[in-house]
């Protein structure tokens, strides 16, 4: 067991001894069955924590799987008289069916759109539970939900139900962690940060948020199989979007990402009201007034508040920790590596490539071949095409006309997590990093497509799990030092604009492409930066990575390039050596329009 599960166990001895910790021995059943009850939410809020707190997408329909779960669950156990464990199975399976039927379904929407689609999934929801009357029983509701029998035991008691709860949350958390310390973790976190990066770093889109939703409505219907057997009677009345406004609330008070924080709003929501009942009708106001608080001034939550307190009084008793600034390695300086020469062969053959919008001819029919070996370069003035074709190769657009070669395949319009898979990297003209991610994590989302481990190696075999998330890690690591960057700690939004270069370039290399797309890379650092990343261009070519980049930079062109390629309104104008391009005349027309004889 790591440390990391390690914490948790305090946690899950509070939770054990709660019935046993007030006077009088044991809780009054009235406040044991709120506890059931929070439990029940706590698993079901779970599921927002991979879904909101790690994925990013927003969903108020967590009340529907949990109703989903519920009915599903009790109407095999009660009225087909189906045995209490496979009837949960079956219930899970049936509500993971339908998140992964909303979460395919909702692949291209973002924010506002994706949670009214989910709004609309659970007022459907609500309706079928209670018109489809020969099932669900309508308005009636389902009453006599078993409770289950272990090892021949059945737990009918308050009691017995609770430890059988707490063992159902700890199952919840553990898949929640395991997920979360896998490579498929970092593939959720860097979805919610920035799709286009994550994709462009071989994180399939689809397979991902569909993953979250599934993930999430299992957990839901596990909470609300446990709601069903602890309340023993359910209706549709429960699973309505009030129920869903309260799961969001609880994952966002209790902190949206955190295993414990959720569970602690679980609690805490569950609780508040009957803590603030003495205030009579007043009561709705100060409870959403409180909410309202926590989520606008705590933006990690309540836990995440109490872990910074931690962390504050830790750091004063430890004495003040070194700056960020320390840690600063620089690149050492040592002779230029042997720079590799270029081959004949071609890894890279684009064909007539057209990219239009409307009537903009952004690209119109461009080839180029790069060789193994070679740092081609892309120069052209603003406007003329250079960042389009870049995005058409990686796959960010889709080619109006013409073919791409990679390494002998044809890979035009695969989709940049594919083509990323295939060996081909990228850096953005503006930079994206995944800003609430860690300089280290970022470049270690970098590995993913280098991993095998999926959600059942990642639930099911801890050591697989573990040995890919460690050398993602190291690796990460390794290639940050090899670059010079020892600031792996500090997240990206904190960091520096040239060293987000660095970091993002190290993302790029890590999981060693054979061919990398820069654009822009020497973008807006100093004369100083510049000649570092010079540097580091030439020990990433010494490793044998071949590089097309784009640059205005002439000086650090000419420093680093083997060939370049010169476009004009969306075509090619020029090729050859950095020196012969910069001296055709065709060339300096375009830089320089009509002044040219002048200049
Ligand atoms: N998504 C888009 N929708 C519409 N037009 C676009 C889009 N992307 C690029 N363009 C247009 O295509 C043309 C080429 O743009 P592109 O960014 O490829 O040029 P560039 O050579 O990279 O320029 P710069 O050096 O300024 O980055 C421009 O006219 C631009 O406005």
């Amino acid at each position: 067991m790591t440390r990391s599960i390690a914490k948790f166990l305090p946690f899950i001895a509070l939770l054990v001894l709660i019935p046993f910790l007030l006077p009088g021995g044991r809780l009054g059943s009235y406040y044991l069955t709120l506890l059931i009850l929070s439990l029940s939410y706590a698993v079901a809020a779970l599921g927002l924590t991979v879904l909101l707190g790690y994925s990013g997408q927003i969903s108020l329909a967590q009340a529907a799987f949990f109703g989903i779960g519920a009915y599903t669950f009790s109407i095999l156990a009660v009225n087909h008289h189906i045995g209490y464990w496979s009837a949960a199975l079956a219930a899970v399976a049936v509500t993971t069916g339908f998140g992964l039927f909303l979460g395919a379904i909702s692949l291209r929407l973002a924010s506002h759109y994706l949670a009214l689609v989910t709004i609309g999934f659970q007022i459907i929801t609500e309706l079928v539970l209670n018109n489809w009357n020969a099932v669900t029983d309508g308005a009636d509701g389902i009453s006599n939900i078993p409770r289950p029998s272990l090892f021949g035991y059945a737990i009918n008691s308050d009691h017995g139900f609770y430890f059988i709860s707490v063992a159902v949350l700890v199952l919840a958390s553990y898949v929640v962690f395991r997920l979360r310390h896998s490579r498929l973790g970092g593939a959720l976190f860097a979805l919610r940060e920035d799709e286009i990066a994550a994709s462009a770093n071989g994180i399939s889109l689809f397979r991902t948020k569909v993953l979250a939703f599934a993930v999430s409505a299992a957990l839901a219907a596990m909470g609300g199989i446990l709601y069903a057997s602890g309340s023993l009677y359910i209706s549709p009345n429960v699973f309505n979007f009030y129920q869903s406004v309260s799961f969001f609330a609880m994952a966002l008070v209790g902190g949206q990402a955190s295993i414990v924080g959720t569970t602690l709003g679980a609690g805490l929501i569950t609780f508040l009201p009957e803590v603030l009942r003495f205030l009579h009708a007043y009561y709705i106001a100060v409870y959403g007034v409180l909410v309202v608080v926590v989520v606008l001034f705590m933006p990690e939550g309540l836990y995440g508040l109490l872990l910074r307190g931690v962390g504050a009084v830790a750091t004063l008793v430890a004495g003040r920790r070194r700056s960020d600034e320390e840690e600063v390695a620089h690149l050492e300086a040592g002779a230029v590596p042997e720079r590799p020469v270029a081959s004949d062969r071609p890894l890279l053959e684009i064909r007539d490539l057209a990219k239009h919008f409307g009537g903009i001819k952004a690209v119109n029919g461009v080839s180029l071949t790069v060789n193994r070996g070679d740092v081609a370069v892309l120069i052209g003035p603003n406007g003329s095409g250079k960042t389009t074709v870049l995005n058409v190769l990686s796959g960010i657009y889709t080619a109006t006309a013409g073919s791409i070669v990679y390494d002998g395949k044809e890979i035009t319009n695969l989709g940049p997590a594919r083509i990323n898979r295939l060996g081909i990297s990228r850096t953005f003209q503006n930079i994206r990093l995944f800003p609430e991610l860690t300089a280290l994590e970022n470049v270690a989302v970098g590995y993913y497509r280098r991993g095998t481990v999926g959600l059942a190696g990642a639930l099911l075999s801890r050591p697989r799990g573990y040995r890919e998330e460690r050398e993602a890690m190291e690796k990460a690591r390794e290639t940050l030092h090899f670059l010079g960057f020892a600031r792996l700690g500090v997240k990206a939004k904190n960091l520096p604009y040239g060293q987000q270069r660095i970091v993002e370039i190290a993302r790029a290399i890590v999981s060693g492409p054979e061919l990398l797309l820069l654009d822009e890379p020497a973008a807006g650092m100093n004369h100083e930066e510049t000649e570092v990343l010079s540097q580091i261009l030439y020990r990433i070519h010494a490793r044998g990575m071949t590089m097309l980049l784009i640059e205005h930079d002439m000086s650090f062109v000419s420093s680093v390039a083997t060939r370049a390629y010169v476009m004009d309104f969306g075509q090619k104008i020029s090729e050859g050596s950095v020196k012969q391009v910069l001296s055709d005349p065709a060339v300096m027309k375009a830089y320089l329009g009509d002044d040219v004889e002048y200049a």
